[in-house]
Parts: structure tokens; sequence; C-alpha cells
């Protein structure tokens, strides 16, 4: 049976090169953003995207990940796709995992849809045979027929993400990982991925959603975090948290300039409440 149990993980990103900060005498700037690391001489070094991130999901859980722009939604996903490994804390994954976190990665432009399945499907460690029969339903769930022939460089932005997600669902993943870009799609695409999300989750399976799309989230999600500076503000049941954000979003958008807060003060008031 699949789980993903993340215990307290962070994850730091060094910084090699950073441009000037156009601050005065090398001062910090007096709000800047405490995820920055620096060095002694004040040199920025690093940055600390994710701290202390603790969930536990298991067969069936639906997750969604919820937070403003750059508050660790896409890096979190990409830590529990094992594309950046943990700096702090530890990541148990038990479970095949695959990802679609974003349009173009994985994708080869030059090669038609068919090639680009039959690349994707290789990858995934099925054997041509496999593959072959699978390509019925991904043609028939994508809704490209005869596009498939055709190179992915002529696919609209919709037909890539209907290429990936029916051709990644089709492998039956124990764990899948979704960002964004699936919220961008049509109506009915997306009430068709919603059932076929439904699908994978009752074949004992578990989906991490990530999106600014709140009714997406609502409709596919059991439960959610909120990420605010790269913590969790709230974990728990989606329509509370999805609730909880949108009213702390309300509250900053109305603040007066000299009472926005910091992602992290809002996180502190958030637990305060
Ligand atoms: N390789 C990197 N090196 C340094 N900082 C990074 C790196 N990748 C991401 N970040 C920073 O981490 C933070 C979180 O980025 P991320 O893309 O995960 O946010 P997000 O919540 O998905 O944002 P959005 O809603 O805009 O897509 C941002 O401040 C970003 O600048």
């Amino acid at each position: 049976m699949p789980s993903l149990i993340a215990e307290k993980l962070g994850l730091t990103l060094p910084i090699f090169k950073s441009g000037r900060s156009g601050m005065k005498g090398g001062k910090p700037p007096v709000h800047r953003d405490p995820r920055f690391l620096t060095s002694g001489s004040g040199k920025l070094t690093g940055f600390k995207v994710l701290t202390n991130i603790s969930f536990e999901l298991r067969t069936g859980d639906r997750l969604g990940i919820v937070g403003r722009n750059g508050s660790g939604k896409s890096t979190l996903l990409s830590v529990l796709g094992g594309i950046y490994e943990p700096t702090e804390g530890e990541l148990k994954v038990d479970g095949k995992v695959r990802g679609i976190f974003n349009l173009s990665l994985g994708l080869n432009n030059d090669a038609t849809g068919y090639r680009n399945i039959q690349m994707l499907g290789l990858v995934a460690g099925l054997t041509l045979d496999e593959i072959e029969h699978k390509i019925p339903e991904i043609a028939e769930f994508s809704e490209l027929d005869e596009f498939l022939m055709m190179p992915v460089s002529v696919y609209s932005s919709g037909m890539r993400m209907r290429l990936l997600f029916a051709t990644f669902t089709a492998f039956r993943p124990e764990i899948l990982l979704l960002d964004e870009w699936l919220g961008t799609g049509d109506v009915n695409f997306r009430q068709k991925a919603g059932r076929k999300m439904q699908e994978i989750v009752e074949d004992a399976g578990i989906v991490v959603l990530a999106s600014h799309n709140h009714k997406l989230l609502q409709e596919n999600c059991n439960v959610s975090v909120w990420l605010e500076g790269g913590q969790i503000a709230m974990y728990g049941d989606t329509q509370e948290v999805i609730a909880a954000y949108e009213d702390q979003q309300a509250k900053i958008k109305n603040a007066k300039p000299e009472e926005q807060q910091s992602p992290l003060k809002a996180i502190e008031q958030s637990h305060a409440e």
C-alpha cells in the first residue's frame, strides 16, 4: 500500500552568484525575507525554500497544496518527486511516484505525440508492448487522436497538458504529483481529470495537487496544506484550509501598506488565531 510521509523536511538551495543588492555599504535591508541566508560578510549564500514540513499521506489521500506565489508549492512537489533531496528531515516514500511538473519537461518537441508516449513509457519502465496496449486509452482520454502522429511542437499548451496527463495516468502511478498547470485546462478536461484522479485513488493511490485554483482543490482533495514563506501555515481538511487561506488573503488585500505583513508574520498570526 503506498504511503508518503514527510518528517520535518527542509530544503536550502545554495546561491552561488548573487547580483548587487543595491544596499549602501552592504547593509542588510530592514525587512528582508528571513529565508535568505548570508555569510558573515553579508553575502547571500543560500535560500531556505522549505522549513519543517511534516505530513502523512496514506492510500486514498488527495493532498492539495495552496499558497501565494513563491511560497514553495512547486519546490515541495519537486522534493516529493525526488528532484531535490531534502537538506533536513526525512521523506519516506512507499510506491511508484510519477510527477507532471511542467508542460515542457520530459517532452521531445520534434517527436510526435505517439513517440513521446513511447519514450515516457520506456522511462517509466514499461516494455514497448505494454506501452502499445495503453495507446488507445491515452488517445481516447487526451482526445488527441490523429494529432498523436504530429510533432509535439505544433501542440497548444492545452494539448501538451492532455498528452502528459493521459499518458502518466495510463501508466497507473501509485503516487501522482501534479503542479499548477492542471488548473489551466478547460472545464471539460478538468472534470475528466478529476474523475481520472479519483480512479487512481480508488486503485489504492495517492494524489498531490498544487494549485491556485481553489475550486480544483476543493473538488479533488480531502486534505490540504497552506504554505506561507516555505512553512506550513495550516494542514487539515481542504474546505477549512481554503477558507482560512482566503480569509488571510482578504485581510492582506484590505490592509493598508504599513500594515502589510511579511509571510512569516502571517504564519505567526494564523497560529495565534
Ligand atoms: N533553484 C532555486 N534557487 C534558489 N531559490 C529558488 C530556487 N527555486 C525556487 N526558489 C525560490 O523558492 C521560492 C519558492 O518557489 P516555488 O516555485 O516553489 O513557489 P510556488 O509557491 O510554486 O510559486 P508560484 O505560485 O509562483 O508558482 C521562491 O522564492 C523561489 O524564488
